[in-house]
């Protein structure tokens, strides 16, 4: 095999390590929230993860780089807290898009609680700027949100699975708009949560000045 093949495939070994790693967190997140377990046990069960958590911290990166196993030109970001499936923060979502319009699907646990049995309001604003990100993305032209509008008009059911949704509706120089929704996978038509999202295309000097470091080749 090439250096090269065999490069790929460490770098897709490592991603699927990661992927592991962040089920069994979220795996623990959920079972942490859920949990009427006896003290005793979460007594222990903290103990045995602060262990586990030991080995991991030994070997880590700066704020300024970016993770060995992310393409950041190609779209992949292992912790991202919304898609990331390394993220233990991330349901995580699972988005398609193309030509401006993106679509996506997750289920949110008990961890993601707002009221009692729905989602937290903050929870569907960021599942919503990802949407909106992605749909601006793939129309070509991407940004950062500068401005994040939402409309709670229905509770977001926990536990259940959701279909989340967003176009580019408005493209003016620099300026992308974007709409997002939230829906019910079961009934895509009934919308819960809307959301408007204001994108600009940075400029050179300031993709600059916000990305320098991680913008610069990797030293190998
Ligand atoms: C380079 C490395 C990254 C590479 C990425 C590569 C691939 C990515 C692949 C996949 C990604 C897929 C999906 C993305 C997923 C999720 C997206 C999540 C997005 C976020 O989560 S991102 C974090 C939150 N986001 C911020 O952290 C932004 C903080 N912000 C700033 O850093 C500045 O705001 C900045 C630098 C953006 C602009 O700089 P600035 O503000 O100086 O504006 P500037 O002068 O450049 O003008 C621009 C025109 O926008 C107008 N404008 C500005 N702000 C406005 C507002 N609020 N309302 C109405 N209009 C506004 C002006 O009025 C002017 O309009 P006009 O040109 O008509 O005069």
């Amino acid at each position: 095999m090439t250096d090269r093949l065999q490069s790929v495939d460490r770098l897709l070994e490592r991603r699927e390590a990661i992927s592991d790693l962040g089920d069994a967190l979220r795996l623990l997140i959920e079972h942490a929230t859920a949990t009427e377990a006896p003290t005793e046990e979460l007594r222990r069960a903290a103990e045995r993860i602060r262990q586990a958590a030991g080995p991991l911290g030994e070997r880590i990166r700066e704020r300024t780089e970016v993770a060995a196993a992310d393409d950041l030109l190609g779209g992949v970001r292992m912790y991202n807290p919304v898609i990331g499936r390394g993220s233990a923060l991330a349901p995580p979502v699972h988005v398609e898009s193309s030509n401006g319009v993106a679509v996506g699907t997750c289920t949110l646990g008990l961890a993601y609680e707002g009221p009692p049995m729905y989602a937290h309001g903050g929870v569907s604003a960021m599942l919503l700027d990802q949407m909106l990100g992605h749909a601006v993305t793939s129309s070509g032209k991407p940004g950062m949100t500068v401005q994040l509008d939402t409309a709670y008009r229905k509770p977001v059911p926990l536990m259940t699975a959701l279909r989340l949704t967003a176009e580019v509706s408005q493209v003016e120089g620099r300026r992308v708009t974007a709409v997002g929704a939230i829906a019910t996978a079961e009934r895509p038509d009934e919308v819960l949560v809307t959301a408007t999202g204001l994108f600009v295309a940075l400029r050179a000097e300031q993709a600059q000045r916000l990305f320098g470091p991680v913008m610069r080749p990797r030293a190998s």
